[in-house]
């Protein structure tokens, strides 16, 4: 399954829904070949050890985003082609990472939202650490499972509550 791209704009949500809605700070890039995307949160808090970012993208994504804070490091990838290929097909709408990912050219040709901070070259440990569907807070911004999450080319938005009427 291959999410389509929805449309709506950040820069609208935030001028309609300011109150509500929490804004990222702006500190992630795209690199996925989908730039707007959205879905309900998953949330993942694991440091230079992937093993659960290719275990959560290898279930069905269900058209729900995986939101990682990978505490920031810029000393490995935790997302490659191979991981972001298995989230394609399992039907997840995009991957946020408060880390890095490699793999850049490929994964820029996936039907995939994936926002983070930097490539790296160098893969992460799979040591099985980490933790899951726990609250996590990166880029200013607290993160709680279910939330749903609102990306394109401006930013990305969090709510807890749905904020457009198919989405
Ligand atoms: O396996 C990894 O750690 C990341 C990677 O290179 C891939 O997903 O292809």
């Amino acid at each position: 399954m291959k999410p389509l791209e929805p449309n709506f704009k950040t820069a609208d949500l935030v001028d309609q829904y300011e109150e509500s809605v929490r804004v990222c700070d702006p500190l992630f890039r795209d690199f996925g070949g989908h730039t707007r995307f959205h879905g309900r949160v998953v949330t993942l808090k694991c440091f230079e050890d992937n093993s659960l970012v290719k275990a959560t993208l290898a279930e069905p994504g269900h058209g729900r985003v995986l939101v990682v804070d990978a505490g920031g490091s810029l000393r490995c990838a935790m997302l490659g082609d191979l991981i972001a290929g298995s989230a394609v097909e399992q039907g997840w709408a995009g991957v946020i990472l408060h880390g890095c990912i490699r793999d850049s050219r490929e994964i820029a040709a996936m039907p995939l939202g994936v926002k983070a901070l930097a490539t790296h070259p160098r893969k992460s440990l799979k040591r099985g650490e980490g933790q899951r569907d726990v609250p996590i807070t990166f880029a200013g911004v607290r993160f709680v499972p279910g939330d749903l999450v609102y990306c394109d080319e401006d930013g990305i938005l969090v709510s807890e509550e749905a904020l457009c009427p198919d989405h």
